[in-house]
This record gives C-alpha cells, structure tokens and sequence, in this order.
C-alpha cells in the first residue's frame, strides 16, 4: 500500500518509450505508467494507474525496484476481469436494443445508480435508485444529454462541448473535406455526426463503458487514451483499426482531462499515426489531428507535438461555468484553445461569432486579437489584446509593466527580485522560476487549476469526485 512520505517534494513522469508501456504491471485500466518521486534521499521510480489521479480510485501501486510478484500479478489480473466484467459489447448493446420497441409505449425506465436500462415493472430492487422513466427514442439517440456527465476530474472529467463549440468543430472537419472521424474522449462530436445528416462516418474511443448501450462495436470502443489501452482486447482494436483502414479522409478530435500527463496522450497520438502510416502507405501527409487543450499549455503542446499550433477559438462547454459564457464565465472567456497539425489558414473560425482572418499573418483570429506591426503577427493569447514593449521587443498582456530593475514586463504589482537561475519554468522554458510561478499563466487561470501532488498533474477546478471529497493525507497545491 503506498504510504505518503513527509520527506516527498516533488512527484514526476518518466516517459518511456511508447511500446514499452506494455510491459509495465497491468492495473484494471490496462498497463501503468512510471512515475518518479524524489526525496531529499535520492529519487524513487514507481508503476502507479495511468487513468485515475486519485488512489481512491485505483490504489494500484509498485515500486520499480520491487520484484512483482506472480501473487500480486495474480490478484491485480483478477480484479481487472472484474472491472471488464463478463458482458459482451454486444450483449450491453442488445440490452437497450431489445428494449425499442417498448420506448413508444413509454415503458422504458433507466437506473442512473446501476447503469442499466430496465422494462417497465422491473423497476422493483432499483425504487430507491436514481432513475428516469419514460426514456424516448430522442435519449437513447443522445446518451450525453441522457446520462449525468461523469465531472470526476481525477478520473473522467467529463465536460461537453457546448452547441456553438460542436458547430465550430464540425465546420473545421467539413471545410477539410474530412469524412472520417475518430473521437477520442469527445462523446458530442460523435453524437453529432450519427444523430445529424452530416455525411461523416465516426467512431468513438472513450473510457465511459455506459456508451456500449448506445453504439455497437463498430462505433464504440472501451478505450484509455493514456496507455493505448483497448478494454476489451483484439475485437475491439480490429474494429478500430478497421475503422481507420477505410479509404476516407480521416481526422481525429481529442479532448482529454486536463489533469492527466501529456507524455503519455502524444504517445497513443503517435501510435496512432503509426497506424495510419501502416494502413495508408500512400499518404504523404500525417493524420490530421485536433487536441482541446488550455492556451497556458501551449509551450509544453509544441514540446511534445511538435507538429502542432495553437488556434484562437475559444471552446466552450455546457457542464463548466468556468468554461462558458455565464455569469461565472472566465472575463476573458474560454482558456481552452484548438491545437492542430492542420495548416491553421485551413482551421476557418467562426465570423458570426466575431472571429476574422487576419490576411498578413493568413490565419483565423479572434476579435480581440489586434496585428502587431512590430512583432508581424497577431500576438494575443489569453483572450484580451496584448500591447507592444519596445524594451522587451514582444507583445505582451495588458495588466504587465515594464521593470527597468529586472529589464522585463512583469504582472503589476511586482516586487523586483533576483533571479535564480538555477530555476528553470517547464511551461515557457525560461529561466529563474519554476511552473508554479509561471506568468504566462494568468491568475483567473491559476484559479482554475490546481496542481495534484500525486502525479504531478493539473486539473480543472469545480469537477466533483467522490474521492475529493474525503480527507486525503496527500493535500492540494494551489498554483501560487
Ligand atoms: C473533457 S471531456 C471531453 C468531452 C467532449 N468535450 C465532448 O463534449 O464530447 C473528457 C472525455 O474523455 C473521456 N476520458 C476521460 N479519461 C479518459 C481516458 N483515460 N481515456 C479515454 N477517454 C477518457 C471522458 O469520459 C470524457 O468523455
Ligand atoms: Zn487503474
Ligand atoms: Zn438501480
Ligand atoms: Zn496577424
Ligand atoms: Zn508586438
Ligand atoms: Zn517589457
Ligand atoms: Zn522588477
């Protein structure tokens, strides 16, 4: 049992090779990942759940200098067949299925407690569950409006994309000419495309097993997008892979949690376009990619993708008051930006929302971002519109003042202080502070996140978990 260390300062994550991961110790959510913790005595490397930031969730843990036994193998191999259960993807499909012809009667009924649909008059052992009755043809077609969004933000972090935010997606995939789409972790996109008249073909790969009810194994897959992980093995992964042999124009769109590592998504990014290199020997270019990922990112985006650029449209969600355009929105709205390998004069943005195409720098930009003369392009990132310092030669933040003493703009107000070089930011790659005191990252951000000690991750502010809220040893940093 992992035991908290009052010696632990920092925890990281060591990146492997992206095959390596297989031979890893498997938790249920398929094989772990290998993290590092280093005390004032040295550093320790460990194997701990690659889908769940909460022990809580899944108390998986192995120390990497410890032999692993073939008993704990054992005892981890019987709770994963646990977890997978002993329905077939086609069984769970057939349970709603077999079950239409009672949704015109009114005689449907499903129980949010046990995830199961349910006839009529079997609502019995489930009266004191939390149910819906009456379920329409309507809700089974839109299982992301139906089901209670999983907001856990250790495990699922499940928030939807809002309808403007959808329709922007959409039109970007349209105006490439895409007609393939594989939604990773992006359940509306999917639902979109196999609920409107759009002619795309889409499959989706999500950790949520409540989408087997709802698609068949050619459209859904039981899937961790941290381990490249398909839940319920080979049949499920053909069905992947034949999904991507098809002669179509593919693109893929991703939204993972933001409190999961990086390393490991453009690991499985990278296996996939292995794969689509392999089955598409002819294609010259590589899979087109969207990541929904936070603008404050964007340097550590370009480290691991180094293919990709940022694009100015602001995602939105339903299920995110932080996220949308509510009372309690951001001031600046979304920080939550489109990172694409597409060529960014291709990724058109919304005008009637206010986006424009600036023609020097031949790309799409969002109302607030004014052209630079001076730095020849349109600087702003965070929402608002960035001004120019001479001394510094760059645009920066409106709220920054040049400091002659430190000869840099810095966030007002702002105590001059000697830079230790010794110090180096992960996020903007300069000298003198760490991470947690990046300025590129704005306070109304630093709000929204908060740094998990036991991965060393970020996550979204306001998601509710059943494992947040017991006391935990391991306590919260707010990024200062
Ligand atoms: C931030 S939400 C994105 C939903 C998207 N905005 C939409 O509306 O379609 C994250 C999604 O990724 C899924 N997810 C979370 N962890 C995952 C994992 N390890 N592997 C695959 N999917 C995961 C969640 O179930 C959820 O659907
Ligand atoms: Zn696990
Ligand atoms: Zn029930
Ligand atoms: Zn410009
Ligand atoms: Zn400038
Ligand atoms: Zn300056
Ligand atoms: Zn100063």
């Amino acid at each position: 049992m992992f035991e908290v260390d009052e010696q632990m300062t920092d925890i990281t994550y060591v990146d492997i090779s992206p095959n390596e991961v297989n031979n890893h110790p498997f938790c249920p959510h398929g094989p772990t990942l290998l993290f590092s913790r280093h005390t004032k005595k040295g550093d320790r490397k460990y194997y701990a759940c690659s889908a769940c930031r909460n022990r809580k969730l899944c108390n998986f843990f192995h120390w990497a200098d410890e032999k692993y036994s073939s008993a704990r193998k054992q005892i981890w191999h019987c709770e994963r067949k646990k977890f997978i259960g002993d329905k077939s993807h086609q069984e769970l499909y057939d349970s709603l299925h077999t079950l239409k012809s009672l949704i015109s009667k009114n005689q449907v009924i499903y129980c949010h407690t046990c995830n199961k649909f349910l006839k009529n008059g079997d609502g019995g052992e489930h009266a004191d569950h939390n149910v819906n009755v009456n379920i329409s043809l309507h809700q089974i077609m839109h299982p992301t409006e139906m089901l209670k969004p999983l907001e856990c933000d250790k495990r699922e972090a499940q928030y939807l994309f809002s309808r403007a935010s959808v329709k922007a997606l959409i039109n970007i995939a349209l105006h490439n000419n895409i007609n393939s789409v594989i939604c990773i972790g992006a359940p509306r996109i999917h639902e979109y495309i196999k609920t409107t008249q759009v002619d795309i073909r889409s499959i989706l790969l999500d950790l949520d097993k409540r989408y087997h009810m709802f698609y068949g194994p050619e459209d859904f897959c039981w899937f961790n997008s941290f381990n490249f992980h398909f839940f319920l093995g080979h049949s499920s992964e053909q069905s992947f892979m034949n999904f991507l042999r098809n002669d179509k124009k593919h693109l893929l769109i991703l939204d993972p949690p933001f409190g999961g590592r990086l390393e490991p998504l453009a690991h499985t990014l990278k296996n996939i376009q292995a794969l689509y290199k392999k089955l598409h020997p002819c294609s010259k270019n590589d899979l087109p990619v969207i990541l929904i990922y936070p603008y404050f990112l964007e340097q550590h985006v370009v480290t691991c993708l180094p293919t990709f650029n940022m694009i100015d449209y602001k995602i939105t969600y339903d299920n995110h008051p932080l996220f949308s355009q509510g009372a309690k929105a951001r001031k600046l709205g979304s920080p939550v930006r489109i990172f694409t390998n597409i060529c960014p004069e291709k990724v058109i943005l919304p005008f009637d929302e206010g986006y424009k195409f600036c023609e020097i720098c031949a790309y799409w930009v969002s109302p607030e971002n004014k052209h630079c003369d001076f730095c020849n392009k349109c600087t702003s990132k965070n929402g608002s519109t960035y001004v120019h310092c001479k001394k510094c030669q760059k645009c920066v933040k409106p709220t920054w003042k040049h400091c002659g003493k430190c000869k840099r703009c810095c966030l007002e107000p702002h105590t001059c202080a000697s830079i230790a070089p010794s110090l180096h930011c992960y996020h903007c790659g300069e000298k003198g502070h760490k991470k947690e005191d990046c300025k590129l990252i704005s306070q109304d951000d630093r709000n929204i996140l908060v740094v998990n000690i036991s991965n060393n991750s970020y996550k979204r502010k306001g998601g509710k978990c059943e494992a947040d809220n017991k006391k935990r040893k391991v306590g919260k940093r707010q990024l200062k």
